[in-house]
């Protein structure tokens, strides 16, 4: 499988892929690859005739006390992950995305207050920038994103709408270990003793789906629920729980029948994960 690794590269090809009719699928990642990458490789692939996966650890979307330069990388690993499976992997260099200094970033206002965007100023304006030149330069017809980075994907869709990129936004379900954990590549940083407490997540979903069944409503008291069993956990410390409605993204007072967002992030040592559930009435969407 090829690696291609500047955007000429990239160009050439993708023109010539268009030209022969072929439908092209992106995947856009930042390595160190686990299930849930490959789900979004397995959908892209079931729904077109090319798939291009990208790796590439973004400077601009860490902050400077986040773990930019221990955030795992393994190429050749991530290149035998795909090697059966994708037609072609674009790896570039820092340098070839940001080859100056740079002028211009995407600022998306919609969805990026609370969540991540209050814990990590300056984050979606990387991620959105480079979504905006990643999709530039591969041009495909359908890109795949994952609920578990679900304020990043809103963003996404809406830069894409208001950008009128040509492109469609697929989000995928998020995929999870055996305990409940969301797989996540900074899993790896996790302790065994850890990664068994950070499940508390999963389980502090369930309960406040459990809550909701029995009638509870109140978006206040399911946070605390939340909370509560975090909170329990030994080594968990909590960097946010927020309940939002998915279309308006304000903050929920009382569950309804539109859909909201459950989101969390929580620290166990200098891990930071991230998790959510997506719910319309007392179910999961
Ligand atoms: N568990 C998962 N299920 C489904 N999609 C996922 C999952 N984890 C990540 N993705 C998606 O894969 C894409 C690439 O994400 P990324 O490379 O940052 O991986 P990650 O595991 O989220 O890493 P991180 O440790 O930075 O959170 C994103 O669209 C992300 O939402
Ligand atoms: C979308 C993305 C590849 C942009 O760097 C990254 O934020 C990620 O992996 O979720
Ligand atoms: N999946 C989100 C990438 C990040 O945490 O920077």
């Amino acid at each position: 499988m090829p690696i291609l690794y500047t955007i000429q590269e990239v160009r050439d090809i993708v023109s010539k892929l268009k030209c022969a009719g072929k439908r092209i699928g992106f995947v856009p990642t930042m390595g160190y690859l686990h299930e849930g990458h490959i789900s979004l490789v397995n959908e892209s692939i079931k729904e077109n005739d090319i798939t291009i996966v990208s790796i590439f650890v973004n400077p601009t979307q860490f902050g400077e006390n986040e773990d930019f330069s221990q955030y795992p990388r393994d190429l050749k690993r991530d290149i035998s992950l795909l090697n059966d499976s994708v037609d072609y992997i674009f790896s570039p260099s820092v340098d070839t995305m940001y080859p100056g200094k740079r002028f211009t970033e995407v600022i998306v206002n919609q969805y990026s207050e609370g969540l991540c965007g209050k814990s990590r100023p300056g984050h979606f304006t990387g991620v959105a920038t480079v979504v905006a030149k990643l999709l530039n330069i591969v041009s495909p017809d359908q890109a795949y994103f994952g609920q578990k980075d679900i304020q990043q994907a809103l963003i996404i869709k809406q830069m894409i709408r208001d950008l009128d990129f040509p492109v469609k936004i697929r989000i995928c379900p998020i995929i999870r270990e055996a305990n409940g954990l969301a797989m996540s590549s900074r899993n790896v940083y996790l302790t065994d003793v850890q990664r068994e407490n950070a499940s508390v997540i999963y389980r502090s979903f369930k309960k406040a789906l459990i809550a909701l069944k029995q009638g509870q409503t109140n978006a206040k008291m399911l946070v605390s629920t939340i909370k509560d069993m975090i909170n329990n956990v030994e080594g968990a410390e909590i960097d946010y729980i927020e309940i939002r409605n998915l279309g308006t993204w304000d903050i929920a007072s009382t569950i309804d029948t539109q859909e909201y967002v459950i989101a969390v992030a929580v620290k166990f040592g200098k891990t930071r994960l991230i998790d959510n559930m997506i719910i319309r009435g007392d179910s999961i969407v």
